[in-house]
């Protein structure tokens, strides 16, 4: 549906480097990477606001990679909703019909779909000004999506909302998603949006594509300390493998299987890592005794550091289990981890 073949793309001094990607019709794509990634000059560049350098973009196997954006069969809905101040929700949902020449009944049932999808129908004559952020981000996702696109670019589009508008609006994402057949490409900086709404997805690094894949896998199975990292595998070690195990420093670890590589990374997630007072005996858990080498509130939760041998290890609780365990820095505890929850790269 959407297949970008090796394109690129420079701004002064910042390139989207050799990007080739496949999106099928109808699926929900999500675009990750830090900031300053390119995740919008990529968007930009598909929707032909921005130009390419070399390489070529297709949807539904049609070349569109010179033509002007209206040409394009695609929508695109930004973070800052830009809906007209002066007009209506209604006049503001029709805006793009007349440029496509749709009227009478077929523009009527059109608008009636998405507002009931939308659950806009109580809002249809107040002007913009006095609607809440999610309100106007619905407008916003009916208005571009009133012309039928055939792709729809979503950039941030829940970010700038407070987190009681974000669920409303993730909400009616993924059941416009669901009813309308439309392939969405979102780009999104947070992982709750992307598991809950993403089919597959790509993470992005300075210009070029560092993995992409169905979202589970990205989140699961990272092949790159970059990814790993990304996704908040907070654990990320060099390591040199030998048969099922590898060491870090003194510790031995008992990976459950063999590594196709000599060397490489293993990473676990903060949270796979439990902490207990005291050792015991598992057959089925890489187990080491520590020290806790730091405690720090990260809202619900705390991060806890624990030395092992040469190793720091950093551990996610919750603050009732941190008042059980009733640990602080400097006092010996024991870590665990499964062998399942170690990620091998
Ligand atoms: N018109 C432009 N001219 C020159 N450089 C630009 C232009 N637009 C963007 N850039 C640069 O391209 C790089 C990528 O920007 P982009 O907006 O795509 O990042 P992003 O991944 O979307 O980041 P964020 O998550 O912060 O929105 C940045 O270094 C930015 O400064």
């Amino acid at each position: 549906m959407i297949t970008l073949k090796n394109l690129h793309v420079r701004l002064s001094e910042f390139f989207l480097d050799n990007i080739s990607l496949d999106i099928s019709e109808g699926e929900f794509f999500v675009l990750m990477g830090p900031t300053g990634s390119g995740k919008t000059v990529l968007l930009e560049a598909i929707a032909g606001l921005i130009p390419v350098t070399r390489g070529q973009i297709f949807i539904q196997e049609k070349e569109v990679t010179g033509l002007p954006p209206e040409k394009r069969g695609i929508g695109i809905v930004y973070q800052d909703q830009a809906l007209f101040p002066h007009l209506t929700v209604r006049k503001n949902i029709a805006y793009g019909l007349r440029y496509h020449r749709i009227s009478g009944e077929i523009a009527v049932e059109r608008i009636d779909r998405l507002v009931s999808l939308l659950n806009l129908s109580h809002l249809l004559d107040r002007l913009p000004g006095n609607l809440s952020g999610g309100e106007k981000q619905r407008v916003a996702l009916a208005r571009a999506l009133a012309v039928r696109p055939e792709v729809l670019l979503l950039d941030e589009p829940l970010s700038a909302l407070d987190p009681n508008f974000r669920e409303e609006v993730r909400n009616a994402l993924k059941s416009l998603h669901r009813n309308t057949g439309t392939t969405f490409m979102m780009v999104t900086h947070d992982f709750v949006d992307a598991l809950s709404l993403g089919d597959r997805a790509a993470v992005i690094n300075n210009g070029h594509i560092e993995q992409a894949g169905p979202v589970d896998d990205i989140f699961q199975k990272p092949m790159s300390a970059f990814v790993a990292n990304f996704v908040g595998m907070k654990n990320l070690f060099k390591a040199r493998f030998e048969g099922t195990k590898t060491s870090l420093g003194d510790l031995e670890i008992e990976l459950g299987r063999k590594p196709d590589n000599g060397q490489g990374h293993i990473a676990i997630r903060p949270e796979d890592i439990l902490i207990t007072r005291d050792a015991f005996s598992s057959t089925v858990r890489n187990m080491f005794k520590g020290k806790v080498a730091g405690v720090f509130a990260q809202g619900f939760t705390y991060e806890v550091h624990i030395r092992a041998g040469e190793t720091v290890f950093k551990s996610l609780i919750t603050q009732k289990a941190l008042s059980e365990l009733a640990i602080q820095e400097g006092e010996a505890v024991s870590i665990s981890f499964p062998a399942r929850a170690i990620h091998n790269f």
